[in-house]
Protein backbone atom coordinates (compact mmCIF):
# COMPACT_ATOMS: atom_id res chain seq x y z
CA UNK A 1 0.00 0.00 0.00
CA UNK A 2 1.30 3.49 -0.80
CA UNK A 3 2.26 5.78 1.67
CA UNK A 4 2.05 9.89 2.00
CA UNK A 5 6.03 10.90 3.07
CA UNK A 6 5.85 13.77 4.99
CA UNK A 7 9.27 15.30 6.03
CA UNK A 8 9.52 16.97 10.08
CA UNK A 9 12.62 18.73 11.32
CA UNK A 10 14.92 16.34 12.97
CA UNK A 11 15.91 18.44 15.77
CA UNK A 12 14.74 22.10 16.27
CA UNK A 13 12.26 24.32 16.95
CA UNK A 14 9.16 22.50 14.99
CA UNK A 15 10.45 18.82 15.88
CA UNK A 16 8.18 18.56 19.23
CA UNK A 17 5.26 20.69 17.85
CA UNK A 18 5.16 18.86 14.84
CA UNK A 19 5.01 15.58 16.21
CA UNK A 20 2.58 16.41 18.79
CA UNK A 21 0.47 17.47 15.78
CA UNK A 22 0.13 14.64 14.27
CA UNK A 23 -0.06 12.29 16.80
CA UNK A 24 -3.44 15.49 17.66
CA UNK A 25 -4.73 13.91 14.14
CA UNK A 26 -4.79 10.13 15.75
CA UNK A 27 -1.84 9.23 14.01
CA UNK A 28 0.41 7.40 15.83
CA UNK A 29 3.73 6.90 15.26
CA UNK A 30 6.20 4.12 16.32
CA UNK A 31 9.17 5.92 16.99
CA UNK A 32 12.60 4.60 17.72
CA UNK A 33 14.89 7.36 19.39
CA UNK A 34 17.76 8.17 16.34
CA UNK A 35 15.26 6.88 13.63
CA UNK A 36 15.37 9.02 10.57
CA UNK A 37 12.44 7.44 9.00
CA UNK A 38 9.10 5.92 11.01
CA UNK A 39 5.95 4.98 9.31
CA UNK A 40 2.51 5.22 10.76
CA UNK A 41 0.27 1.91 12.14
CA UNK A 42 -2.97 3.74 11.88
CA UNK A 43 -2.63 5.70 8.68
CA UNK A 44 -1.01 5.43 5.16
CA UNK A 45 1.57 7.85 6.09
CA UNK A 46 5.69 7.91 6.36
CA UNK A 47 7.83 10.28 8.52
CA UNK A 48 11.58 11.16 7.34
CA UNK A 49 13.43 13.45 10.03
CA UNK A 50 15.31 15.87 8.23
CA UNK A 51 17.32 19.20 8.66
CA UNK A 52 15.23 22.12 8.10
CA UNK A 53 17.42 23.57 5.70
CA UNK A 54 17.52 20.38 3.62
CA UNK A 55 13.73 20.01 4.01
CA UNK A 56 12.95 22.55 0.38
CA UNK A 57 15.15 20.38 -1.65
CA UNK A 58 13.48 17.62 -0.85
CA UNK A 59 10.26 19.04 -1.75
CA UNK A 60 10.92 19.95 -5.04
CA UNK A 61 12.30 16.79 -5.96
CA UNK A 62 9.61 14.98 -5.08
CA UNK A 63 11.25 12.88 -2.59
CA UNK A 64 8.59 13.57 0.09
CA UNK A 65 5.04 14.80 -0.41
CA UNK A 66 4.99 16.95 1.94
CA UNK A 67 6.96 19.16 4.95
CA UNK A 68 6.06 20.61 8.11
CA UNK A 69 8.19 23.96 7.93
CA UNK A 70 8.44 27.59 8.09
CA UNK A 71 6.88 30.07 5.46
CA UNK A 72 10.57 31.42 6.25
CA UNK A 73 12.56 28.96 4.17
CA UNK A 74 10.06 28.48 1.44
CA UNK A 75 10.54 32.42 0.67
CA UNK A 76 14.24 31.53 0.84
CA UNK A 77 14.48 28.70 -1.17
CA UNK A 78 11.19 27.26 -1.96
CA UNK A 79 10.27 28.54 -5.35
CA UNK A 80 7.26 26.26 -6.52
CA UNK A 81 6.32 24.94 -3.09
CA UNK A 82 2.94 24.97 -2.39
CA UNK A 83 1.15 25.99 1.44
CA UNK A 84 -1.78 23.55 1.75
CA UNK A 85 -2.30 24.94 5.52
CA UNK A 86 -0.78 27.44 7.63
CA UNK A 87 0.08 25.95 11.17
CA UNK A 88 -0.34 28.45 13.97
CA UNK A 89 3.07 27.76 15.85
CA UNK A 90 6.31 28.98 15.69
CA UNK A 91 5.41 32.34 14.59
CA UNK A 92 8.28 34.69 13.96
CA UNK A 93 9.07 37.26 11.93
CA UNK A 94 12.33 38.00 9.44
CA UNK A 95 14.23 41.18 10.33
CA UNK A 96 16.99 43.61 9.38
CA UNK A 97 18.78 45.05 12.57
CA UNK A 98 21.80 46.99 13.54
CA UNK A 99 23.28 48.08 16.73
CA UNK A 100 21.49 50.55 19.04
CA UNK A 101 24.13 53.49 18.87
CA UNK A 102 23.13 53.03 15.06
CA UNK A 103 21.90 56.22 13.63
CA UNK A 104 19.07 54.40 11.46
CA UNK A 105 16.11 56.70 9.84
CA UNK A 106 15.47 54.47 6.77
CA UNK A 107 16.75 51.49 4.76
CA UNK A 108 19.08 53.94 2.60
CA UNK A 109 21.25 54.12 5.47
CA UNK A 110 22.08 50.09 4.55
CA UNK A 111 23.69 51.61 1.27
CA UNK A 112 26.86 49.78 1.27
CA UNK A 113 27.13 48.26 4.31
CA UNK A 114 27.51 44.87 5.52
CA UNK A 115 24.77 42.43 6.20
CA UNK A 116 25.01 39.07 7.82
CA UNK A 117 22.50 36.67 7.43
CA UNK A 118 21.24 32.87 6.80
CA UNK A 119 18.66 33.97 4.68
CA UNK A 120 20.96 35.59 1.28
CA UNK A 121 17.69 35.23 -1.22
CA UNK A 122 15.31 36.93 1.37
CA UNK A 123 17.52 39.93 2.10
CA UNK A 124 18.31 40.26 -1.48
CA UNK A 125 15.10 40.55 -3.01
CA UNK A 126 14.22 43.09 -0.11
CA UNK A 127 16.94 45.00 -0.97
CA UNK A 128 16.49 44.82 -4.93
CA UNK A 129 13.05 46.30 -4.14
CA UNK A 130 14.01 48.75 -1.93
CA UNK A 131 16.75 49.23 -4.59
CA UNK A 132 19.59 49.35 -1.95
CA UNK A 133 22.95 47.60 -2.78
CA UNK A 134 24.72 45.70 0.15
CA UNK A 135 27.81 43.57 1.26
CA UNK A 136 26.13 40.01 1.76
CA UNK A 137 28.20 37.64 4.19
CA UNK A 138 26.18 34.37 4.46
CA UNK A 139 26.71 32.67 8.03
CA UNK A 140 24.69 29.87 9.39
CA UNK A 141 24.49 30.66 12.73
CA UNK A 142 24.54 32.77 15.75
CA UNK A 143 23.97 35.76 13.25
CA UNK A 144 23.12 38.60 16.13
CA UNK A 145 26.68 38.10 17.35
CA UNK A 146 28.27 39.35 14.03
CA UNK A 147 27.80 43.57 14.78
CA UNK A 148 29.70 42.84 17.72
CA UNK A 149 32.93 40.78 16.52
CA UNK A 150 33.49 43.86 13.72
CA UNK A 151 31.82 41.09 11.04
CA UNK A 152 28.93 43.35 10.23
CA UNK A 153 27.03 46.47 10.30
CA UNK A 154 23.49 44.70 10.35
CA UNK A 155 22.30 41.44 10.15
CA UNK A 156 18.80 39.71 8.81
CA UNK A 157 17.69 37.20 11.43
CA UNK A 158 14.79 35.75 12.82
CA UNK A 159 12.99 37.48 15.48
CA UNK A 160 10.64 36.23 17.50
CA UNK A 161 10.41 37.98 21.25
CA UNK A 162 12.96 40.10 20.32
CA UNK A 163 15.37 38.82 23.33
CA UNK A 164 18.10 37.49 21.29
CA UNK A 165 18.55 41.03 19.29
CA UNK A 166 18.31 43.06 23.23
CA UNK A 167 20.86 40.94 24.52
CA UNK A 168 23.47 41.17 21.76
CA UNK A 169 22.51 45.28 22.04
CA UNK A 170 20.55 45.11 18.53
CA UNK A 171 17.51 47.25 17.12
CA UNK A 172 15.03 45.72 15.02
CA UNK A 173 14.49 48.73 12.02
CA UNK A 174 12.86 46.32 9.23
CA UNK A 175 10.49 43.71 8.70
CA UNK A 176 10.75 41.54 5.77
CA UNK A 177 8.61 39.10 6.45
CA UNK A 178 5.57 37.27 8.98
CA UNK A 179 6.02 33.71 9.39
CA UNK A 180 4.68 30.44 10.91
CA UNK A 181 4.76 26.45 10.54
CA UNK A 182 3.04 25.61 7.42
CA UNK A 183 1.95 22.18 5.49
CA UNK A 184 3.86 22.59 2.42
CA UNK A 185 3.34 20.46 -0.83
CA UNK A 186 5.81 18.76 -3.09
CA UNK A 187 5.04 20.20 -6.97
CA UNK A 188 5.63 16.34 -7.46
CA UNK A 189 2.80 14.77 -5.37
CA UNK A 190 0.63 12.56 -7.27
CA UNK A 191 -2.85 12.01 -7.74
CA UNK A 192 -3.35 8.90 -5.55
CA UNK A 193 -0.67 10.69 -3.02
CA UNK A 194 -3.14 13.65 -2.85
CA UNK A 195 -6.05 12.12 -1.51
CA UNK A 196 -4.59 11.33 1.53
CA UNK A 197 -2.75 14.65 1.56
CA UNK A 198 -6.71 16.11 2.09
CA UNK A 199 -7.47 13.00 4.44
CA UNK A 200 -4.55 14.76 6.25
CA UNK A 201 -5.13 18.48 6.17
CA UNK A 202 -9.05 17.73 7.08
CA UNK A 203 -7.63 16.17 10.21
CA UNK A 204 -5.04 18.93 11.10
CA UNK A 205 -7.69 21.76 10.12
CA UNK A 206 -10.07 20.12 12.83
CA UNK A 207 -7.21 20.19 15.56
CA UNK A 208 -6.29 23.54 14.82
CA UNK A 209 -9.74 25.00 15.26
CA UNK A 210 -10.35 22.91 18.29
CA UNK A 211 -7.03 24.58 19.00
CA UNK A 212 -8.63 27.98 19.04
CA UNK A 213 -12.04 27.47 20.88
CA UNK A 214 -12.89 26.80 24.47
CA UNK A 215 -16.15 24.53 25.64
CA UNK A 216 -17.68 26.95 28.06
CA UNK A 217 -21.18 25.11 30.66
CA UNK A 218 -22.57 27.81 32.70
CA UNK A 219 -25.75 28.42 34.83
CA UNK A 220 -27.65 31.46 34.42
CA UNK A 221 -30.85 32.34 35.79
CA UNK A 222 -33.66 32.23 32.82
CA UNK A 223 -34.24 36.27 33.76
CA UNK A 224 -30.87 37.11 32.81
CA UNK A 225 -30.70 34.42 29.92
CA UNK A 226 -31.44 36.89 26.89
CA UNK A 227 -28.31 39.37 27.74
CA UNK A 228 -25.85 35.93 28.47
CA UNK A 229 -27.20 34.91 24.80
CA UNK A 230 -26.29 38.25 23.47
CA UNK A 231 -22.81 37.76 24.66
CA UNK A 232 -22.52 34.68 23.68
CA UNK A 233 -23.63 33.71 20.26
CA UNK A 234 -21.88 30.09 20.39
CA UNK A 235 -21.63 28.45 16.69
CA UNK A 236 -24.74 27.89 15.36
CA UNK A 237 -26.47 28.99 18.34
CA UNK A 238 -25.99 27.91 22.19
CA UNK A 239 -27.82 25.16 24.11
CA UNK A 240 -29.92 25.74 26.20
CA UNK A 241 -31.31 23.17 29.22
CA UNK A 242 -33.23 23.95 32.40
CA UNK A 243 -31.78 23.31 35.65
CA UNK A 244 -33.21 20.96 38.10
CA UNK A 245 -33.61 24.36 40.23
CA UNK A 246 -36.38 26.11 38.90
CA UNK A 247 -35.65 29.78 37.26
CA UNK A 248 -32.39 28.64 36.26
CA UNK A 249 -31.00 27.17 32.83
CA UNK A 250 -27.65 25.78 31.75
CA UNK A 251 -25.95 27.29 28.58
CA UNK A 252 -23.49 25.41 26.44
CA UNK A 253 -21.16 27.16 23.59
CA UNK A 254 -17.66 27.73 22.34
CA UNK A 255 -15.87 30.70 22.68
CA UNK A 256 -12.69 31.50 21.02
CA UNK A 257 -9.76 31.75 23.15
CA UNK A 258 -8.25 35.51 21.65
CA UNK A 259 -11.65 36.88 23.69
CA UNK A 260 -12.35 34.53 26.07
CA UNK A 261 -11.68 36.35 29.52
CA UNK A 262 -13.86 39.60 28.04
CA UNK A 263 -16.15 37.33 27.34
CA UNK A 264 -16.17 35.43 30.47
CA UNK A 265 -16.21 38.84 32.45
CA UNK A 266 -19.39 40.09 30.69
CA UNK A 267 -20.67 36.77 31.07
CA UNK A 268 -19.74 37.06 35.39
CA UNK A 269 -21.34 40.61 34.94
CA UNK A 270 -24.69 39.35 33.54
CA UNK A 271 -25.18 37.08 36.24
CA UNK A 272 -23.83 33.79 35.18
CA UNK A 273 -22.08 31.16 37.64
CA UNK A 274 -20.62 28.02 37.91
CA UNK A 275 -18.80 28.80 34.65
CA UNK A 276 -16.44 25.82 33.34
CA UNK A 277 -13.88 25.78 30.90
CA UNK A 278 -13.53 22.48 28.58
CA UNK A 279 -10.43 22.51 25.67
CA UNK A 280 -11.83 21.28 22.56
CA UNK A 281 -9.56 18.32 20.99
CA UNK A 282 -11.34 18.79 17.63
CA UNK A 283 -13.75 21.00 15.98
CA UNK A 284 -15.50 19.15 12.47
CA UNK A 285 -17.11 21.26 9.52
N1 LIG B 1 12.80 32.08 17.93
C1 LIG B 1 11.91 31.51 17.17
N2 LIG B 1 10.60 31.58 17.45
C2 LIG B 1 9.66 31.01 16.68
N3 LIG B 1 9.96 30.31 15.56
C3 LIG B 1 11.25 30.20 15.23
C4 LIG B 1 12.28 30.77 16.00
N4 LIG B 1 13.47 30.47 15.44
C5 LIG B 1 13.18 29.74 14.36
N5 LIG B 1 11.86 29.57 14.20
C6 LIG B 1 11.15 28.82 13.14
O1 LIG B 1 11.54 27.47 13.25
C7 LIG B 1 12.23 27.04 12.08
C8 LIG B 1 13.35 26.12 12.47
O2 LIG B 1 14.29 26.84 13.23
P1 LIG B 1 15.54 26.11 13.94
O3 LIG B 1 16.37 27.18 14.51
O4 LIG B 1 15.07 25.03 14.83
O5 LIG B 1 16.24 25.37 12.75
P2 LIG B 1 17.47 25.71 11.85
O6 LIG B 1 18.60 26.12 12.71
O7 LIG B 1 17.01 26.70 10.81
O8 LIG B 1 17.69 24.34 11.08
P3 LIG B 1 18.35 22.89 11.37
O9 LIG B 1 17.24 21.86 11.37
O10 LIG B 1 19.21 22.71 10.19
O11 LIG B 1 19.08 22.98 12.68
C9 LIG B 1 12.67 28.35 11.38
O12 LIG B 1 12.77 28.18 9.98
C10 LIG B 1 11.54 29.28 11.74
O13 LIG B 1 10.44 29.12 10.88
O1 LIG C 1 13.61 36.84 19.27
P1 LIG C 1 13.97 35.57 20.03
O2 LIG C 1 12.82 35.02 20.78
O3 LIG C 1 15.18 35.77 20.87
O4 LIG C 1 14.30 34.45 18.93
C1 LIG C 1 15.19 34.67 17.89
C2 LIG C 1 16.31 33.69 17.88
O5 LIG C 1 15.78 32.37 17.75
C3 LIG C 1 16.46 31.71 16.69
O6 LIG C 1 17.60 31.08 17.13
P2 LIG C 1 17.57 29.64 17.86
O7 LIG C 1 17.25 29.83 19.31
O8 LIG C 1 16.67 28.74 17.11
O9 LIG C 1 19.07 29.17 17.79
P3 LIG C 1 19.93 28.68 16.53
O10 LIG C 1 20.81 29.86 16.19
O11 LIG C 1 20.68 27.53 17.06
O12 LIG C 1 19.00 28.30 15.42
C4 LIG C 1 16.85 32.84 15.75
O13 LIG C 1 17.90 32.45 14.90
C5 LIG C 1 17.20 33.95 16.68
O14 LIG C 1 18.55 33.90 17.05
MG1 LIG D 1 17.32 28.65 14.88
Amino acid sequence: MKKIKIAIQKSGRLHTQSLDLLRDCGISIDNGRDQLKAASNNFPLEIYYLRNGDIPQYLKDGVVDCAIIGENLLVEKGDGIEIAEKLGFSKCRVSLAVAKSFEYDSIQDLKGKRIATSYPNTVRAYLEEKGIEADLHIINGSVEIAPNIGLADAICDIVSSGSTLFKNNLKEVETILKSEAVLAVSPKISDEIQVYLERLQFRMRSVLKGRDYRYVLLNAPDSGLDKILNIIPGMKSPTILPLAQEGWSSVHSVLHKDTFWEVIDQLKEAGAEGILVCPIEKMVN
